[in-house]
């Protein structure tokens, strides 16, 4: 960095981290008298203010040729890790990210580096591990003695915890905590979304005493603040977050658990693009500790580590209790509409409808499940067929009862429903098509008028505060029936529900995405998992058009083996993950002609690689969102090749022009 101090020759000069979008460090000089370390927290001076920044490397003795600035104060807080900077490192590599900007989600806000001058209001407690733990079953055991057993040996290993729904999986890890916490080590517990840490949180206090710290986007700054702080004095022993938890500077990690590892949302999509889990891998390599991937259907990515003896499994092949696997019926919905025994506009099949009137009759719970928010996601003219489309975003807007407005929700546009089809001009042409759960919910109190019923989507349920009264609501037995999207499929546990409707089992099995089938099976199979899991037996009714389709009826058979062995041939047959690897590069702008011009000029530019493929460039699935045209390009490589380097080299010679934005997400999981 260049400077206005003095050019000194054999001092000491720090290379100092911004967590700013920069590629590497900029040079600093360190004061002789300055006592400093790689990982100290420092001052500097930057453009025209002073930024806290992280000092990432001291070289000593050198000469540099240009006029330095000076390093301005060092922190009293206690330095990062070596092993934390060696993360950083090989993490930028592998996501193709500026290491400035995995600085900034280490340090997401400078506020965390200030001791603010009133007492601390957060008192970290210190779990109990001595606490009684329960009896655990034998398999449950089994898998907890090979845990501890890792822990003990402090060295690097992944496992995956894997087993089926209800077998008391958290339970096991609840054993390995145990084990850390009596090594004196921190523990962090990622968990795919905030919906379920309420849940864990209560379990945490029953088994160890006390609440674990939290981490996620709903926690409030004071105590962000006092947990990242107690995180890196080692106060905080337990801490359970969502997936940017993973950034926090712990010292002393012995053990990472990622609950629900197949869960897509451990992807961030936007600013720098990682998978948590497969980050959360990474770090554990260098922390040399213990690393639980638990699922009851883990990715193929994970089965396959599994294959190759890069991880190691534990299975719990039973529920806990004695409790039994639901049974799953189909109905087949096409031919209910055929017979003319459902209307078009109805959705609860007679079938599922008396199963509802029995479990309500009896006392119990279900669960109604369909992926779609509000009341219907699209909205026709009956006349010319046109939908009510964005005007901002390629897609059709959804029509919320709450405000009877239309609604994007890739963005914030809404507008009430127009009294004229904008294309034909007619007038009182528009139909609202199909369920969301707020239709649902209207067709269940019409067939089922005594119900007691809630909805529970990211619309009704905003914050962890409406969270917990929803989940008390439940649990307290003052609903009969909870209708929800992705929100309700996994984790919760709710020991009177013994029925679970699927709505519309299919849905997730057109498109374009490779994990289509993948991420079907796993929702379904979650969502089935609510059912039964204390001492009644539980059922699961399957909706669906295409009750031929393999994975309904791996599904149905509780045949998770033949799933994934159709599921893997299929892959490996396109070379697709987990037998290939993906690059996904989306070029967008509002300037749809340059978009298309760059993103062809860059393709023809890749260099031709033995086992390479470029797949497009096309435009993206969603090919205008907020305004942006968007095209993509696809590189698919062998799995042994190292392909972000062939990638960084192609784009650092390409020309892009500053108004397109140019995105690169290694290992893609969704393709919009
Ligand atoms: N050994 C045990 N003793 C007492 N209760 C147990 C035991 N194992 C599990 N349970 C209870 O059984 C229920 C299911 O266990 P848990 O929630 O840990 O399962 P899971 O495998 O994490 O489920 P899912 O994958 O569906 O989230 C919980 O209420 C748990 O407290
Ligand atoms: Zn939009």
């Amino acid at each position: 960095m260049r400077g206005d101090g003095a050019s000194v020759k054999g001092q000491r000069v720090g290379k100092v981290l911004i967590p700013r979008p920069f590629e590497a460090p900029f040079d600093y000089l360190i004061p002789d008298d300055l006592e400093i370390s790689p990982g100290s927290w420092v001052k500097v001076p930057f453009g025209r203010s002073q930024i806290y920044a992280l000092l990432w490397e001291i070289q000593e003795d050198t000469v540099s040729p240009y006029k330095l600035k000076t390093i301005s104060e060092v922190l009293e807080f206690p330095p990062i890790a070596e092993t934390m900077l060696k993360f950083l490192n090989k993490m930028a590599e592998y996501t193709m990210s500026p290491l400035g900007s995995l600085l900034k989600l280490v340090i997401p806000q400078s506020g965390f580096l200030e001791t603010p001058k009133r007492a601390k209001h957060f008192e970290f407690g210190r779990p109990d591990f001595e606490k009684e733990a329960p009896t655990l079953s034998f398999h449950q055991a089994a898998a907890s003695a090979a845990l501890k057993e890792r822990i003990q040996g402090g060295q690097y290993t992944t496992v995956l915890l894997d087993g089926v729904t209800g077998s008391g999986k958290t339970e096991v890890y609840f054993e390995a905590i145990r084990e850390a916490l009596k090594l004196g080590g921190q523990i962090l517990v990622l968990l795919p979304e905030i919906a379920l840490t309420s849940q864990l949180l209560s379990r945490f206090q029953d088994a160890f005493g006390v609440m674990p710290a939290v981490w996620h986007s709903d926690v409030g700054a004071a105590q962000k603040r006092e947990t990242w702080q107690g995180i890196l004095k080692g106060e905080v022993s337990v801490l359970v977050g969502a997936r940017s938890a993973l950034f926090l500077p712990f010292s002393n990690l012995k053990l990472i658990v990622v609950d629900e590892e197949h869960d897509g949302s451990y992807k961030q999509e936007e600013g720098v693009i990682y998978s948590a889990r497969d980050m959360a891998v990474l770090r554990a390599q260098f922390e040399k500790c213990l690393c639980i991937l638990a699922s009851a259907t883990p990715s193929l990515e994970t089965m396959m580590n599994v294959e190759d003896g890069k991880y190691m499994a534990l299975s719990l092949p039973h529920r806990h209790g004695g409790a039994v696997m639901p049974s799953i019926e189909l109905v087949d919905m096409r031919k209910l509409k055929e017979d003319r025994n459902l209307k078009a506009e109805e959705w609860i099949s007679p079938t599922l409808q008396e199963a509802l009137t029995n479990v309500v009759s009896q006392g119990q719970q279900a669960m109604l499940f369909l992926n779609r928010r509000g009341y219907a996601p699209m909205t026709l003219c009956t006349s010319c067929g046109e939908r009510i489309l964005c005007t901002s975003c390629e897609t059709t807007l959804v029509h919320h009862k709450g405000d009877g407005k239309l609604h994007c929700h890739h963005c914030e546009y809404a507008i009430f429903p127009p009294k004229h089809c904008p294309a034909c001009n007619k007038e009182d042409t528009l139909l609202l098509w199909g369920p969301g759960v707020e239709r649902v919910h209207e067709e269940l109190h019409a067939k089922i008028p005594e119900v007691r019923s809630l909805i529970m989507t990211s619309d009704t349920v905003k914050s962890p505060k409406t969270l917990e009264g929803t989940l008390q609501k439940i649990h307290g037995h003052e609903v009969d029936v909870v209708i929800g999207t992705q929100m309700i499929a996994k984790g919760h546990h709710f020991p009177r529900m013994t029925l679970v409707g699927v709505l519309d089992g299919d849905a997730g099995l057109s498109g374009a995405d490779l994990r289509a089938s993948e991420k079907t099976y796993q929702m379904l199979h979650q969502v089935s998992g609510r059912s039964g899991r204390d001492k009644e037996k539980g059922r699961v009714i399957l909706q669906t058009y295409s009750p031929e389709h393999p994975v309904i009826l791996a599904l149905k058979d509780h045949d998770r083996a033949q799933f994934l062995a159709l599921e893997k041939v299929g892959r490996e047959a396109l070379d697709f993950p987990p037998y290939g690897r993906l690059i996904s590069i989306v070029l967008s702008g509002s300037n749809l002609e340059l978009v298309e011009k760059t993103m062809r000029s860059l393709a023809k530019s890749f260099p031709s690689l033995e086992g390479c493929e470029l797949l497009g460039p096309a435009p993206a699935t969603l090919s205008y969102l907020k305004s942006k045209y968007r095209w993509r390009l696809l590189i698919q490589s062998p799995r042994n090749l190292n392909i972000q380097r062939v990638v960084q080299k192609w784009l650092k010679s390409a020309q892009i022009p500053p108004i397109l934005k140019l995105q690169v997400d290694v290992d893609p999981y969704s393709f919009y």
